[in-house]
């Protein structure tokens, strides 16, 4: 059997970065950046106000209260401005540029909020409420580095240095294909030995959580042909397919029978529980990756985490790796198969305590959904006392 890092290492040698395009900003959510992003000016660009208020000299409100002549008014995005004497006030908002002269502002709060004159009742030191031109970014200076996930925050501060596309590794395309003769989408009513397809809409919500964007083609039945069929109608827009089931020992398993001939994937068991049955392996003249997940659904599941993810990472560009994982303990004691790397259903609480869920086969799927964390248990452990020291991953 082979081992779960050797299966990772083979698929992260196999998958390569996204190439990277220019795409408009409001498709650069959740892509990767792909180049550096500098700004071409200053940020602010000018010295403002953070205020509501009056732009005056300092000296002239030393002395407190003061009645002060007001002279003009300025709003963001004013342009003609007249410069502030001594001795003079000027109404200004917040954003708007501060007039030559004046050096600092005074809240409207700290007045009588005068139109034709203003009675300041408060002093300032000079520089008050004044946002600096440079202060949050100066001319040319990096923003964004190449690697950069890019969130909300990341896509502002893009359109705040005056971009309107961006250069990115996209986020890869995935797409989703259940087999098996049993499967019903759901919202259609059960015939005898019929179970809901809910591995399609596991995967398919498990790659857009990991930042791929997956496309649930929905179940395929028990025919080989029929699945490679499919496949071809689908491969031209992914990036990367992922099936679920056909791939252990029964007598109709149709990812198996199709993709074997295609010298390109394999199947082998995998030293885990669960999740040993697996494929993996190209498609097409692009070297499309595909991985054939077993249908059991939290052996599906957990194959996405410990495979596909960490795949999708890289096809993103970002540092792939096994999942993360955090010490605990555990709260019953624990049993894994020898030689096999167990992954257990968990509930992980803030005390660092994690209680294995009722529920540990590889069908159960409430006892999945109730969990938030996977334990994990090496290869060499078959048991684990109460109160033992475990690794997790948290879901
Ligand atoms: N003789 C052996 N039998 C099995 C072995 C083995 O080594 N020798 N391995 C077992 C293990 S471990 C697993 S895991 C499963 C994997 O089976 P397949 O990948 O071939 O999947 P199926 O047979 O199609 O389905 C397994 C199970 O999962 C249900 N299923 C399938 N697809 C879905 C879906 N989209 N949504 C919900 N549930 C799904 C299906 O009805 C079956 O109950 O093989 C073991 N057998
Ligand atoms: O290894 Mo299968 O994936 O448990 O049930």
């Amino acid at each position: 059997m082979r081992s779960v890092d050797a299966h990772l290492a083979e698929i992260l040698a196999t998958v390569r970065p996204l190439a990277p395009l220019e795409v408009d900003l409001e498709g650069a959510l959740g892509t990767t950046l792909a180049e550096e992003v500098s700004s071409p000016v200053p940020l602010p660009p000018f010295d403002n106000s953070a205020m509501d208020g009056y732009a005056v000299r300092a000296a002239d409100v030393a002395a407190v209260p003061v009645t002060l002549p007001v002279i003009d008014d300025v709003a963001a995005g004013s342009d003609e401005l007249r410069a502030v004497g001594p001795g003079h006030a000027v109404r200004i908002m917040t954003g708007a540029p501060v007039p030559a002269g004046a050096d600092t502002v005074i809240p409207v709060e700290w007045t009588d909020g005068g139109t034709a004159s203003v009675r300041i009742e408060r002093s300032a030191a000079a520089g008050n409420a004044i946002r600096r031109a440079g202060e949050d970014v100066q001319a040319g200076e990096v923003v964004l580095k190449p690697g950069t996930v890019i969130g909300p925050a990341q896509l502002g501060i893009i359109a705040g240095v005056g971009r309107r596309r961006v250069t990115v590794r996209p986020r890869p395309r995935v797409v989703v294909l259940s087999t098996g003769a049993e499967l019903v989408d759901p919202g259609n009513p059960l015939g005898p030995g019929q179970i809901w397809d809910s591995n399609s809409y596991t995967l398919s919500a498990a790659v857009r959580a990991a930042g791929a964007d997956g496309f649930r083609v929905g179940s395929v039945g028990d025919d080989p042909a029929a699945f490679l069929d499919t496949l071809d109608t689908h491969l031209v827009r992914a990036d990367a397919v992922v099936t679920s089931g056909g791939v252990s020992m029964g007598a109709y398993e149709p990812v198996k029978e199709a993709l074997t001939p295609l010298g390109t994937v394999r199947f082998e068991k995998v030293a885990m529980q669960p999740g040993m049955p697996q494929g993996f392996g190209v498609l097409g003249d692009d070297r499309v990756p595909i991985f054939a997940l077993p249908g059991n659904p939290v052996s599906s599941f957990v194959s996405f985490m410990l495979f596909v993810r960490p795949a999708l990472d890289r096809m993103r560009g970002l540092p792939p790796g096994p999942p993360a994982t955090v010490a605990a303990r555990t709260a019953a004691p624990l049993r894994s198969p020898a030689g096999k790397r167990s992954f257990l259903r968990g509930v992980l609480g803030a005390d660092g305590v994690v209680a294995p869920v009722h529920g540990q086969g590889s069908h159960q799927l409430a006892a999945l959904a109730a969990a938030n964390a996977l334990i994990v248990l090496p290869e060499d452990v078959t048991e684990v006392p109460e109160g033992g020291a475990v690794e997790v991953i948290r879901l």
